[in-house]
Parts: C-alpha cells; sequence; structure tokens
C-alpha cells in the first residue's frame, strides 16, 4: 500500500537548487536507502519529506493530502525523523528521551501516563539498552545516545519513519543490530523506512530497495532482490569510481 507519494519536489535553502525533480513512492513493508556522496542532498530531500523544509515546487501525499496542510503534530503521527544530530543539551533520564516519542499522542496539558512510561521501557527492551532507562542522557557515549534517539522515534510509532544516518556513531554489531531491528519493525508493522546510508553493502542487505542521489537528480532506484551484478558494477562505478563485486551467500559485496 502507498502510505506516501513525493511528486517532482524541487528544493533549495537560498538561490541554489539542491534538490532537482525527485520522485519516489514509499510503501508499506517496504525499507528504502537513499545513497549519494557527501553534499547530494540526501538530508534536503529527508528534511522536505518529513516537513522542516517547504519545498520551492513539487508535493508530499499521504492519502492525497499534501503534508504541508498538516498540523505539526498531525504530521508527527505519520512522520518520524531522526536528525544527524540530536538537539538534546540539557540533562535528561534516557526514559524521558524515549518518552518524548509520544508528544504528538498527547493533549496540550497532558503529560506522559504509567502505560505510556511501561511502553517506552519495553521499548527500550526490545533495543537490548534498558540498562540505561534511569541515566542521564548526556553522560552516555555518542553510539549510545544514537540508539535511545532511535528507540525514541520507534516510539512515535508512525507509520513513516525517515533516519539521517542513525548508524554513524555505531559499532559494527549495532550498525547491524539497528538495521535489522528497523527492518523487524517495518515488516511487522507494515510500516515505510527511508535511511540515509553511505556503506552500499548495509544498503544491500538490509533495504528492499536504494534509490541513488546524484548531481541533485535521482540517479538510479531498484529493488535488491534478483538484482543483476552488471547492473550494479554500472550504477556503483558511476558514484564511487573503480569498485569490485563479489558475491557471498547469495548477497552481493561491494569492494572499494
Ligand atoms: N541549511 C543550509 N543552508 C544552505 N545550504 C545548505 C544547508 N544545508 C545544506 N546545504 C547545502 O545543500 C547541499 C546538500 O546538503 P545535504 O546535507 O542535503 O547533503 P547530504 O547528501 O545529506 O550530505 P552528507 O552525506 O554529507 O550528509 C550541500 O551543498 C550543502 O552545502
Amino acid at each position: 500500500m502507498d502510505l506516501m507519494k513525493v511528486e517532482n519536489i524541487r528544493a533549495r535553502y537560498d538561490k541554489e537548487l539542491i534538490v532537482d525533480d525527485i520522485n519516489l513512492t514509499m510503501k508499506s513493508d517496504e525499507f528504502i536507502a537513499l545513497l549519494g556522496l557527501n553534499g547530494t542532498g540526501k538530508t534536503t530531500l529527508l528534511k522536505v519529506i518529513c516537513g522542516l523544509l517547504k519545498p520551492k515546487s513539487g508535493k508530499c501525499l499521504i492519502n492525497g493530502m499534501d503534508i504541508y496542510e498538516f498540523s505539526e503534530k498531525q504530521r508527527a503521527k505519520h512522520i518520524s525523523f531522526m536528525p544527524q544530530r540530536h538537539s538534546i543539551v540539557y540533562d535528561t533520564k534516557v526514559l524521558d528521551v524515549v518518552l518524548m516519542g509520544v508528544t504528538p499522542y498527547l493533549g496540550v496539558f497532558e503529560s506522559p501516563t504509567k502505560n505510556h512510561r511501561e511502553m517506552a521501557y519495553n521499548m527500550l527492551k526490545k533495543m537490548g539498552i534498558e540498562k540505561f532507562a534511569e541515566e542521564n542522557f548526556l553522560h552516555l557515549s555518542e553510539g549510545q545516545k544514537q540508539l535511545i534517539i532511535i528507540t525514541r522515534n520507534l516510539m512515535q510509532n508512525s507509520e513513516i519513519m525517515l533516519f539521517d544516518e542513525p548508524d554513524s556513531a555505531l559499532d559494527f554489531n549495532n550498525r547491524h543490530m539497528v538495521l535489522s531491528k528497523i527492518r523487524e519493525v517495518i515488516k511487522n508493522e507494515n510500516k515505510s523506512g527511508l535511511i540515509t546510508l553511505h556503506d552500499p553493502n548495509m544498503a544491500l542487505n538490509y533495504c528492499d530497495k536504494i534509490i541513488v542521489l546524484k548531481d541533485k537528480k535521482k540517479f538510479a532506484d531498484f529493488y535488491t532482490t534478483n538484482v543483476d551484478r552488471e547492473f550494479l558494477i554500472e550504477v556503483f562505478t558511476k558514484i564511487y569510481g573503480e569498485i569490485e563485486i563479489i558475491k557471498h551467500k547469495e548477497k552481493y559485496l561491494i569492494i572499494k
């Protein structure tokens, strides 16, 4: 089922166009990776899709309605966005950071309930990091903070989940754990995920589809199952230069 249609997006901060005529559809049960070199507009596109940067032209439609016509709270029920950098600068308990995920569901003077706190704790447990629940968020390592922010995003329980390099500070094991947890949530709960990554192997391993940006435009858009080796070489050589591709246990591995 189509959860969001992104149509002909053109976006810029000042005069120069950063994203030029991007179309994509986010379907339920689908995990999409957004690849591209530094500065190709991946974050800018995510900002447009989550409602933070109004595009110069084009539409992001949920059920036929443009997300820029939604209130901020309405939007947050449909779309969660994990930015590259969190903005928490004050002493806060980890459990309270995760609880921020339920904010879109609370009334103006409402606080999270005991039930919400249990849900937040269970979400930390699902990620295997409940031991941090009572710790001060600011005292954690950058990678641990990243895990907590991912947990907060999952707590938000929106059907469209956007992640901007959520694995950048994570160790080898946690990178794989996080990508497989996000995939599991998408598949079990019929959600749709769009994630920016820098490692094409992580994208090939965990995502159903890969979209590559180049020179402000969509350069390639393909499913990762039954993909042809020659096609992968052609696409990734144009992005990363000379590469090799080997196959191991039915999976392709790109080597630079
Ligand atoms: N707030 C801003 N104001 C003006 N220009 C910006 C702003 N944010 C990004 N840009 C410019 O937009 C272009 C694309 O940036 P963006 O962050 O979208 O790229 P990216 O593909 O996500 O890069 P990276 O992989 O390094 O995170 C860059 O040239 C950048 O300088």
